[in-house]
């Protein structure tokens, strides 16, 4: 599935028109996710459907979604931009970003550097890079030119192989380890406690996907995590904000934040 996405993505990518540049001063992802505003970071998916569970929620405002995660205290947001798979959109993003006060990951197939020029002009603070798709030389590539424009990346791995090898080239300085199996898309929480023990103390660590419960919660964050990645149980809650309080268990943000 991973790599018909990416060919469908190579062949976008030889028609991307660049949008007009919004003008927007960027929020650091890194910073909301070190001083979350809970006991374990928060970013929060705006998600209408993926290849593997179809559409997730029908009726989607992408604008109230957002402003409502913001209300229910997320520390970040994280909207997808890929059309085909995932109905997601770019001006979903560019709105978001202008209408919420929260660092926005880009979340998409990022594999060529036209990608960071079009992701700084749609206002994204952040975007995702997925280890697999390219090699670690150009992913380390990627990673540097993104930075050099003030993006920030969250560094994506599946297996504990991945991450090694990536770490013998250079240490992103945001992890994500994607409890999704690509392959059989089926999610295991296991693959944080597994993958965690290797990410470096001095890299912020994201568990991503199939976060669905409090339990899963303190499941992710007594493997080290420092924040979660979570699309679907929150997309299917009654209100973004309900879903926010329930996967919390109801732990308040702090009053100073
Ligand atoms: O909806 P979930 O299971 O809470 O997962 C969110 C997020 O981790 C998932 O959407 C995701 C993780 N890595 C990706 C790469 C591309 C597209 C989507 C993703």
């Amino acid at each position: 599935m991973l790599k018909q996405i990416i060919e469908t993505k190579r062949k976008e990518l030889k028609e991307l028109v660049q949008p007009d540049e919004i003008n927007v001063s960027r929020k650091s992802l890194y910073k909301a996710l070190a001083t979350p505003k809970r006991s374990i970071g928060l970013i929060s998916e705006v998600k209408k459907a993926s290849p593997s569970k179809g559409i997730i929620r029908e009726d989607f405002h992408p604008e109230l979604i957002a402003k409502g995660y913001e209300e229910g205290g997320a520390d970040a947001l994280s909207v997808l931009t890929d059309q085909v798979y995932f109905q997601g959109h770019r001006d979903y993003l560019s709105a978001i970003k202008q209408l919420v006060d929260l660092p926005i990951l880009r979340k998409d197939f990022i594999i060529h550097p036209i990608q960071i020029e079009e992701s700084v002009r749609m206002g994204a603070d952040a975007i995702l890079l997925i280890a697999g798709v390219m090699p670690n030389k150009d992913l380390k590539r990627l990673y540097e030119e993104a930075t050099a424009t003030g993006l920030e990346c969250l560094v994506e791995v599946h297996e504990k192989e991945e991450l090694e090898s990536l770490l013998e080239l250079f240490t992103p300085a945001i992890i994500g380890v994607n409890n999704r199996n690509l392959k059989t898309f089926t999610t295991d929480l296991t693959q944080t406690e597994l993958i965690g023990e290797q990410v470096p103390k001095e890299s912020l660590f994201v568990s991503e996907s199939g976060i669905h419960t409090y339990e899963d919660l303190q499941k992710v964050r007594n493997a080290g995590a420092n924040a979660v990645l979570v699309g679907e149980s929150l997309m299917r809650a009654d209100t973004p904000q309900k879903g926010i309080q329930t996967l919390f268990g109801g732990e308040p943000v702090e009053a100073t934040s």
